[in-house]
């Protein structure tokens, strides 16, 4: 039995959900489809999350929704009529949308909260009544009918443990299984988000719960890339990659697969095959716990931005008892997540998202309470970083890959500001500013798989 996912591309239009309709029609293995909300139909346009979330912000700041509405309305108003749907399912999306903008929320977070997750839900329920009608027995399920349940720790949703008994009992449903992505409700019954990407974690939710033997990740390229095909042009596909390799890709800004669908699917040994919507006769990309030999010993290279690092310097650092427990606390204390902390002797460095700071002001008297607390000799901070991921399991066995990585780098100009290796010696990371990121992407990339 498959999952099978769709992503916001594969159901930006009508010509797509065809697209879509076939695909599932053509396995019966298919037994669960999970939908996200239409995304882009060309490169400039906007996915129906992001005018969700401008029409939340309207109405919190109390301006006037109707041109956004509108926007909504007709996005799924084109798909409706181009898909034959007819008054029933138009009625439907009228009323949800009334409903959804007409009533009482608890908060501004849970009135975001359930518009976002509207986007999905909407589209679960048009792409159920399509495959109706076109003679596939499909039932569109909800994710409080299922009881996906979630909870919220640290501004991150998880999913409960209770939620994998209760989607079990979705195989005994004979229709094909039409699933919204993206959320899942609390045990106060409020809808909740996952992060941006999110659909792909209800995918590899719904597949650990229903016991499925694949989880289907349907999408706009041919396979997952060594490099992202934003950056470099026509990289070279990956057929087979671990867990471990695609979770630290994805972390890393492979944001082809949601860094945290990875584990409902490691903790079942599910294994996940990312394919294209628009040519499915593809293999695409099988992500499993063990793979086949790979020609290269570097799996991919993957790279963000959006970091700053943080620098406290103090003389004997070494000796004193708890001092980076002592920093990291003090970040604690403030909510704030570090994601790196490389080391010296009299040094550390904390690496963390800039935008967790509100402003400058919040920045500084942060700074100034490290300082002071720790009693450091100086203390500095840096903006505008980029983190560059080099993730391969021939690594383990491949003598100087970093030298080789700093080599290419330096050949081009990019200064390294920071190397970190990880214990499972099948990633090193690289700090460097944001600005050299794309042509240290492109350097590394053409001294690795350029062979
Ligand atoms: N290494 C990579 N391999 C493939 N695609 C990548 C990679 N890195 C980034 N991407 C981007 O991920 C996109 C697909 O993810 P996403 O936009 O979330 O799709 P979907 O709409 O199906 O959810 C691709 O169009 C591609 O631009
Ligand atoms: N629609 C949500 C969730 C999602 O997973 O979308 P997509 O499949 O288009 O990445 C978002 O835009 O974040």
């Amino acid at each position: 039995m498959k999952i099978t996912k769709f992503g916001g591309s594969s159901l930006a239009n009508a010509k797509q959900i065809k697209k879509v309709f076939d695909i599932v029609k053509a396995d019966p293995d298919r037994k669960a489809v999970v939908v996200s909300a239409p995304g882009k139909r060309f490169a400039t346009d906007t996915k129906i999350t992001d005018n969700l979330i401008t029409l939340a912000e309207q109405v919190r700041d109390g301006k006037n929704t109707a041109k956004i509405l509108t926007i909504i309305k007709e996005r799924y108003m084109n798909i409706i009529n181009d898909l034959d749907l007819g008054q029933i399912v138009k009625a439907k999306l009228e009323t949800n949308l009334q409903k959804m903008v007409t009533d009482s929320y608890t908060s501004y977070d849970h009135l975001l909260n359930t518009f976002k997750a509207s986007g999905e839900d909407n589209n679960a329920q048009l792409v159920a009544a399509y495959f109706q009608q076109n003679g596939l027995a499909a039932k569109y399920i909800s994710p409080e009918k299922a009881g996906l349940y979630v909870s919220t720790q640290d501004g991150h949703t998880r999913v409960l443990p209770e939620t994998y008994t209760n989607l079990e009992k979705l195989r005994q449903i004979q229709e094909c299984i039409i699933f919204p992505g993206f959320f899942g409700v609390s045990k106060e019954k409020q809808r909740v988000t996952f992060s941006r990407g999110g659909s792909d974690i209800t995918g590899a939710i719904l597949a650990r719960g229903l016991k499925a033997d694949l989880y289907e990740n349907f999408t706009d390229v041919d396979a997952i890339f060594a490099a992202n095909p934003q950056i470099v042009a026509q990289p070279q596909k990956i057929d087979h990659l671990t867990y471990q390799e695609m979770r630290e890709l994805s972390y890393a800004g492979f944001s082809v697969l949601h860094h945290e669908a990875l584990r409902p699917a490691i903790m079942a040994n599910i294994p996940i095959r990312v394919k294209n919507t628009n040519r499915p006769e593809l293999p695409g990309t099988l992500i499993s716990r063990t793979r086949t030999d790979n020609k290269y010993h570097i799996t991919g290279i993957a790279s963000s931005h959006g970091f700053m690092s943080i620098s406290i310097k103090k003389y004997l650092m070494n000796e004193e008892v708890g001092f980076g427990a002592k920093a990291l606390n003090i970040m604690a204390e403030h909510q704030l997540s570090v994601e790196h902390v490389p080391t010296g002797i009299d040094e550390i460095s904390l690496i963390l998202r800039a935008d967790q700071f509100k402003d400058k002001e919040e920045e500084e008297s942060v700074l100034q309470e490290l300082k002071e607390r720790l009693a450091a000799d100086d203390i500095s901070s840096e903006k505008e970083l980029a983190l560059l991921m080099i993730v391969g399991e021939g690594m383990i066995s491949t003598v100087g890959t970093a030298a080789k990585a700093m080599t290419a780098m330096a050949n081009t100009g990019v200064n390294l500001k920071m190397i970190d290796q990880g214990s499972s010696e099948i990633s090193m990371l690289f700090g460097i500013a944001a600005a050299d990121e794309q042509h240290a992407i492109k350097a590394l990339y053409n001294t690795f798989f350029k062979v």
